[in-house]
């Protein structure tokens, strides 16, 4: 069976004009361009299924938007082929674009000078729904996002909460197979954080939609997606679970031990335990401790022999603590 997306030896190399410094060179550069090349994604390959919610990530600069412009058809490859929904994306054909579609947080499909209704009819129009199937898909979008106050409103009045609930209704109105999300909640309070992402899990339920995110948000990736195909200066790194992920690029496990005497310093069990250990905070006898993975046994054994211990346990990381990792450091799996 053909994947609902395949992707193979995709690569993009953008030529950007260099310009010296000064009006001469300004001048020269003009009547003699000259280029510099950025290879912003090279030779990476996946597939993905349909009703697949996949979380594409990797530090700034690593080729996630490239790529999901490549997927939507906004960009040329310069190598390499994709095949999404059957259609080879670059041709844009129509009904290609009536089956996928791409909600960008830091951009705006909406024309802020007419209501957000308007939108939402101009959408109507250029996808040619029907009038049967716009009034039941609106209503639908309308109620899961319960946005009818804001219908009558100028789009440009909108605040960034209310503009993105408006677009997620604008962009599935025609009822996409495929949806590409970039940063689709950047910049939003927590409350609209969660309610999009509860609204992309009931919507793909639903409708069975697949859905490839990027989002710096660690908490986007880890309530939607326990796939995450993760790149890096344009490469494929991992491509696979989200958990086993973080099991590789998380090499430590956090101890939370409770003892009974209310005088104990970190820096007596430092004394007594061998390896790499930090303290990650202490609430009075209570301290939790990240410790390599490796040394846990040993370190929780020679921490129960030296102390009159209450309570010990050993938990996992966070996974969002992933997403630091990921985002600053840039990764190599
Ligand atoms: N239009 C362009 N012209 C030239 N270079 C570009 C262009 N767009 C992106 N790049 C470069 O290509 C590389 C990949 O950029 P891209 O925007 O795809 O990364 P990203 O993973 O989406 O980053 P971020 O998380 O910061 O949004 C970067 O080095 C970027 O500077």
């Amino acid at each position: 069976m053909q994947s609902e997306i395949s992707v193979r030896d995709l690569g993009k190399i953008y030529k950007i004009p260099v310009r010296g410094q000064g009006l001469l060179s300004s001048f020269k550069s003009l009547i003699h361009p000259v280029y510099t090349e950025v290879s912003a994604v090279n030779n990476i390959s996946f597939d993905i299924q349909k009703e697949e919610m996949v979380g594409f990530i990797g530090p700034n600069g690593a080729g996630k938007t490239t790529t999901l412009k490549m997927l939507s058809g906004l960009l040329y490859p310069t190598s390499g082929n994709i095949t999404v929904a059957g259609y080879k994306p670059y041709e844009r054909k129509r009904e290609y674009l009536k089956k996928i579609s791409m909600i960008m947080g830091n951009k705006s499909q909406m024309n802020p000078s007419i209501t957000v209704m308007d939108s939402f009819y101009v959408t109507k129009e250029i996808y040619q729904i029907s009038d049967e199937d716009y009034k039941r898909r609106l209503g639908e979008l309308v109620d899961l996002l319960s946005i009818e106050e804001l219908l009558p409103k100028l789009s440009r009045n909108l605040s960034l909460g209310e503009r993105a609930k408006c677009e997620f209704v604008m962009a599935l109105l025609y009822c996409p197979d495929i949806v590409f999300l970039d940063e689709p909640t950047l910049g939003m309070d927590v409350s609209i954080q969660l309610r999009l992402r509860s609204f992309i899990k009931e919507y793909n339920k639903r409708y069975n939609t697949t859905f490839l995110l990027t989002s710096h948000y660690m908490s986007d990736i880890t309530s939607l997606c326990s796939r995450v195909i993760l790149i890096n200066k344009g490469e494929l790194m991992y491509d696979g679970d989200l958990q086993h992920l973080g099991d590789k690029l998380l090499p430590f496990k956090l101890i939370k031990v409770v003892f009974s005497d209310a005088n104990i310093r970190f820096e007596d069990i430092k004394k007594h335990v061998k390896g790499d250990l930090t303290l990650v905070n202490q609430n009075e006898q209570t301290f939790l401790i990240r410790a390599r993975k490796d040394d846990i046994s040993q370190t929780s054994y020679t921490i129960l022999s030296n102390f009159i211990v209450n309570d010990l346990t050993i938990e996992d990381p966070e996974i969002e603590s992933l997403i630091d990792l990921v985002y600053s450091n840039g990764v190599n799996v």
